[in-house]
């Protein structure tokens, strides 16, 4: 009874609420925007356990002990084993689950959207390039970008303190000191740097600010998800002034 009964606290605990006001305001936009498709995207958006991740391993801190895991769980390689990622997804949905900070410990694998590796792919970086991760916290694409090249230079660039902070914590878990001087931080606004160094870089990646609508729909501060939505009308220009 008592197992149960923490079973299904846990279970409670796990299921994420969803803030009304965020949602009333993306069913009044995307309907517009997206006519019927806004009712399937919908019902994925609300649902975090169909929400997919993969599981990119950290080539700086190979284990057979994290793939045999993978294959356990019914994750396989989605692209074929020549490539310069491994990254194991499932067809199931479901999370793996994140690694913890173990002090003198790089981390074996990291957890995100495999959609995001499009973007590292299409720069197609080569050995000795000079690259700008230019929106770069909290730091999937550097990481990743860092599996499938050894650029001559790697700047990741974040312009807030907090999550330039989250970044460094993230390359220094994944990234062995090696290898991290090949990597600067920086905390300049992006849409500067072009400015204060014209054709520095071979590469530039602009993972811009986005609407973050998955966090904001779950937010269980309301004041703080309105004044986000009212925000997020901002993104586009500053977007654009990114790419320029
Ligand atoms: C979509 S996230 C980047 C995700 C990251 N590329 C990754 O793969 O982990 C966008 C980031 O851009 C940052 N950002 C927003 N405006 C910026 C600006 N003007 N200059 C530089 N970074 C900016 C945000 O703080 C946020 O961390």
């Amino acid at each position: 009874m008592m197992i149960m009964m923490l079973e299904t606290k846990s279970e409670t605990k796990l299921q994420k609420r969803i803030c009304q006001v965020v949602l009333d305001q993306f069913d009044k936009q995307y309907s517009k925007e997206l006519g019927e498709s806004w009712n399937s995207v919908r019902e994925v958006l609300i649902a975090p356990q169909c929400w997919q991740y993969a599981a990119l391993l950290n080539k700086f801190s190979n284990s057979s002990e994290v793939e045999d895991n993978l294959h356990l769980k019914g994750y396989h390689l989605l692209f074929p084993e020549t490539s310069s990622f491994k990254c194991y997804i499932r067809s199931i949905p479901g999370r793996f689950p994140a690694q913890r900070h173990r002090a003198g410990k790089l981390k074996e694998y990291y957890l995100l959207n495999a959609a995001s590796l499009l973007a590292v792919m299409a720069l197609e970086v080569e050995n000795g390039e000079k690259v700008l991760d230019m929106c770069a916290a909290p730091g999937g694409k550097s990481i990743a970008t860092l599996q499938c090249a050894w650029p001559g230079l790697l700047l990741s660039n974040e312009c807030d303190n907090l999550r330039l902070h989250w970044l460094k914590q993230t390359l220094e878990s994944f990234i062995p000191e090696s290898v991290m001087n090949i990597v600067t931080l920086s905390q300049w606004d992006g849409r500067q740097i072009g400015n204060l160094q014209p054709e520095r870089f071979d590469k530039v990646l602009v993972d811009a600010p986005c609407s973050n609508d998955r966090s904001w729909l779950f937010s269980s501060d309301i004041q703080q998800a309105t004044l986000r939505l009212a925000q997020r009308k901002l993104l586009s220009a500053v977007q654009i002034e990114l790419l320029r």
